[in-house]
């Protein structure tokens, strides 16, 4: 039999999403995702899409990631997809900090592994998770191909100059203090199905992409190649996001340090998980600060204005590093849903050809689709991503023939 199946592995800080796939058609056998991990109550939804059998929900305790993986393998199982079949071909797992080592997907060995772990310290909330991913996953299936698909990979084609901080250059080289970039993956693809979209080859098209989740990035594509993203050494730059702060003056930090009396430790957890949109207001979940602004909510309102006054400042710069463009893409959990987000990021910029259709940016759809008018001279889009279909697709490549 020919090992033609993929189960992806997206471990958070909190959370696994998995697909299980075929490769034969990249189509979809299962999907799930476990949440709250280590909390008091977690949750996990699994979705089979082989039989009429719709979603199963497990409301409990999941200690860990490693826990996690093991009920996950547990509901597969209970669907007849098990991690012991023989026609799982590979495991591809999504790391978040691969530094400037690992441009493509890799096969995993214990030296790629002890990379990954060296890596921790410039992702502390996401390498750890990745990392218990990959081991409890190869001691489930020790014979199968183990893949990492990188989150910075697609960034290393930035040029210099926008890799570069500028600092004193023997200091960055020693401790490889430069931007990386993250959630490549999906940047990668979503450049690509905007130029789909716009009928046209990627090599053909400059693009920003707009990755708005719960982390959110900001990239600038030249002709398919990443010439600048929003996020640095590690995911704390750039845009606002649900929790963390993005862009602030360095020196807020010495001054917390001195002035305030906060420990670095402190600091860090006040600008990764304390900060952005839950700073501001206290929630970091779009969809219930735009009911607070709908009902009249002033701190809401004004989260909402940063978050987006931020959002403009890198639309603006990266249509002035790109020179033309030709779209802008929004993606991600607040980019593919959150109309108000896009409506108001392009609101006032018709002078470099942006605009936003009201009635197209309303409609609701899975669908990549054109939200700006006829006449606009850029064409704005809203194009899903789909890191677990990109991330079953370069493992594939990487590894099907082997089985074949
Ligand atoms: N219908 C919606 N309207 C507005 N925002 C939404 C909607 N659905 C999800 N979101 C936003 O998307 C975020 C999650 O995005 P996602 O891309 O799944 O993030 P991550 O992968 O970082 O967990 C939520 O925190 C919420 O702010
Ligand atoms: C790198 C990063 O920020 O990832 P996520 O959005 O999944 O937290
Ligand atoms: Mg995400």
């Amino acid at each position: 039999m020919t090992a033609t199946r993929v189960l992806v592995l997206n471990s958070g800080s909190s959370s696994v999403k998995y697909q299980l796939l075929d490769m034969r058609d990249s189509s979809r056998l299962a999907v799930g995702l476990v949440e709250r991990i280590g909390e008091e109550t977690s949750r996990l939804k699994h979705t089979p899409l082989t039989g009429e059998a719709g979603s199963r929900e497990r409301e409990e305790p999941i200690a860990d990631h490693e826990a996690a993986l093991k009920a996950v393998a547990e509901e597969l199982a209970a669907d007849g997809l098990g991690l012991d079949s023989p026609e799982l071909a590979a495991i591809g797992h999504r790391v978040v900090h691969g530094g400037l080592k690992f441009t493509t997907p890799t096969v995993i060995d214990d030296v790629v592994l002890a990379e990954i772990q060296r890596l921790v310290p410039v992702a502390p909330l996401h390498n750890p998770a990745n990392i218990t991913g990959i081991r409890t996953a190869q001691a489930l299936r020790p014979d199968l191909p183990q893949v990492a698909v990188f989150d910075t990979a697609f960034h290393t084609t930035m040029p210099e100059s926008a890799a570069r901080y500028a600092m004193d250059v023997k200091t960055a080289d020693e401790h490889r203090v430069r931007r990386y970039g993250f959630h490549g993956t999906s940047h990668a693809y979503v450049s690509r199905e905007t130029a789909k979209l716009l009928g046209k080859a990627p090599e053909d098209v400059n693009v920003i992409v707009l990755h708005l989740g719960n982390g959110a990035s900001a990239s600038a594509v030249r002709g398919g190649k990443c010439v600048d993203t929003s996020m640095g050494l590690t995911p704390l730059e750039g845009l606002v996001m649900g929790t963390r702060s993005g862009d602030m003056d360095p020196a807020v930090i010495f001054h917390l340090a001195r002035v305030g009396g906060m420990s670095i430790d402190e600091i860090d957890i006040l600008l990764n998980k304390k900060s952005g949109l839950i700073g501001l207001c206290g929630d970091n979940d779009m969809r219930e600060i735009r009911r607070r602004i709908d009902a009249g909510d002033e701190e809401a309102a004004l989260a909402f204005d940063i978050y987006i006054h931020r959002l403009k400042k890198y639309i603006g710069a990266y249509y002035a590093v790109l020179g033309r463009v030709d779209a802008i893409a929004f993606t991600a959990g607040v980019g593919e849903n959150a109309a108000p987000v896009r409506e108001a990021a392009v609101a006032g910029l018709e002078e470099l050809g942006l605009a936003v259709d009201g009635e197209l940016n309303s409609v609701r759809s899975d669908e990549a689709r054109l939200i700006s008018p006829e006449y606009a001279r850029v064409a704005v889009a809203v194009v899903p991503t789909d890191e677990e279909l990109e991330i079953a697709t370069q493992t594939y490549a990487l590894v099907g023939d082997r089985n074949a």
